[in-house]
């Protein structure tokens, strides 16, 4: 077998010379950056490629003019606001969360030299969606976890800003409601995918108009329980679903890997983003994770691609689309053996992708319900209230219970998500 480790682990990016479409996206004046979710996987490697392209010419092409987080992590905020000198900072915590944050940036500042730095700190459930809509923001990377992500994601496009788009969960529930507020911008790039198989979807369909297209593949790791059945999956445990076989994430990310239920919610994402019909997107599973994802064209050519397993490289192509950041992340390594391997996913162990077909088929707000039904199920398993197959179940019974008719509006999608969220509790607690 051949060393796919070696081609696999992310090794320090390469250090390289900024090309003269980033220096022109520099010399424009740096795109001012929210970050959405800043404390998190996504955001912190954001961070990285901010920090990291700054290095490439003393300057770079990014500045950050907002970062907003939930509470649990207010020193790791207080640390990136006193780097990125953001202007303003947010946390969804409360009163006393917002003046522990605001002390804890007074401290570090003073240490760090800056004593002058105070940046606006806003606080509350609608502190990350006041960030996402900041007047001198360019562009907003959305980094959060959950269809809590939905209301910033609409802000930031409202406010007619770009939107890199991490938080797949606000794209499922909002549906149309995004995709419209992503057209009313007059932007054609307003919605860059950050996730790793669109991105890579993005990149390949450049090789091809949208009439070439015949079918968008996805590929899956296949999780850490790749190959088991059905009735052994009724044993796993919370830990094991958590050590996901090729990806460093956050909890519920890395939980609906295992599921299969993040290449389901992927395979909607890619028919928003890119109006393919869902019986024309695939998924097959690609334990290495180098593939990121394929676009088979009209003629029989597939266009793939390929890098190792490393978020940096999809951020900081979204914090910069339609430009390429030099050394964002590092190449495979094409002089050493390397395995590449796919197998097709086993529907029986893992119906959360047919699941979704069908609930995008039907449209309104089921792809909603799907996405509330599981993250329900998702806290439920990690409290040790139901076994692992009982996630997808429950978003089953609760899909096959909901009444989707009516228009698609913000209120439709918040109250249907209400609505599962309450049966999913109902169901769990069966
Ligand atoms: N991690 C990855 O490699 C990938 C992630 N994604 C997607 O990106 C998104 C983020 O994932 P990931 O980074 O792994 O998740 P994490 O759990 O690591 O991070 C989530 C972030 O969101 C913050 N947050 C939580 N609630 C709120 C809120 N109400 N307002 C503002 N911020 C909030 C968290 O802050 P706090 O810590 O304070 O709670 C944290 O900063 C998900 O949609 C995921 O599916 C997609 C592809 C790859
Ligand atoms: C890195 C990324 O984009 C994740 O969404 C990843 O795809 C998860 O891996 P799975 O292929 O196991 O779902
Ligand atoms: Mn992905």
């Amino acid at each position: 077998m051949g060393d796919t480790g070696a081609m696999t682990s992310p090794a320090a990016p390469p250090r390289t010379r900024p090309t003269p479409e980033l220096r022109a996206l520099a010399a424009a004046g740096p795109r001012r950056v929210v970050v959405l979710g800043s404390t998190g996987s996504i955001g912190t490697q954001a961070l990285d490629v901010v920090r990291a392209a700054r290095a490439l010419d003393g300057t770079g092409p990014f500045r950050v003019v907002a970062l907003a987080a939930g509470r649990r992590n207010l020193e790791l905020l207080a640390e990136q606001a006193v780097e990125t000198r953001a202007a303003v900072v947010a946390t969804s915590g409360d009163d006393g969360d917002a003046a522990r944050l605001a002390r804890l940036i007074a401290d570090r500042s003073a240490a760090a030299g800056v004593a002058g730095y105070r940046p606006e700190v806003v606080h509350g459930p609608g502190a990350a969606t006041a960030a996402a809509a900041h007047p001198d923001a360019d562009l907003v990377l959305n980094g959060i976890t959950g269809s809590i992500g939905l209301a910033p994601t609409l802000a930031a496009l409202r406010a007619g800003h770009k939107l890199a788009l991490a938080n797949k969960e606000s794209l499922i529930a909002g549906g149309a409601l995004v995709k419209e507020a992503a057209a009313a911008t007059g932007d054609p790039d307003a919605l860059i995918p950050v996730d790793s198989e669109h991105s890579a979807l993005a990149q390949a369909l450049r090789g091809g108009s949208a009439a070439e297209v015949d079918r968008l593949v996805l590929t899956a790791s296949g999780g850490p329980f790749r190959g088991r059945t059905r009735a052994q999956l009724e044993a796993v445990t919370p830990a094991e679903a958590l050590r996901h076989p090729t990806w460093d994430m956050g909890p519920m990310v890395t939980t609906n890997s295992a599921t299969m239920v993040n290449k389901a919610l992927e395979v909607l994402e890619a028919h928003l983003l890119f109006d393919v019909p869902l019986e024309r997107i695939d998924v097959v599973v690609h334990p290495q994770s180098v593939v990121h994802s394929m676009v088979q064209f009209v003629d029989g050519s597939t266009l793939a691609q390929a890098s190792p397993p490393d978020m940096r490289l999809p951020i900081a192509l979204g914090l910069a689309w339609p430009h390429r950041v030099p050394g964002a992340a590092a190449p495979c390594d094409w002089t050493r053996a390397a395995e590449w391997t796919f197998e097709p996913l086993d529907p029986q162990a893992f119906p959360a992708v047919d699941l979704i077909k069908a609930a995008g088929e039907r449209g309104g707000t089921f792809p909603a319900v799907f996405n509330a039904a599981n993250e329900e199920a998702v806290h439920a398993f990690h409290d040790g209230r139901i076994r692992f197959p009982a996630i997808v179940d429950t978003v089953a019974t609760v899909l096959g219970e909901h009444d989707g008719a009516g228009p698609l509006d913000l209120d439709a999608v918040l109250e249907a998500e209400r609505w599962a969220r309450r049966r999913a509790q109902e169901v769990l607690a069966r």
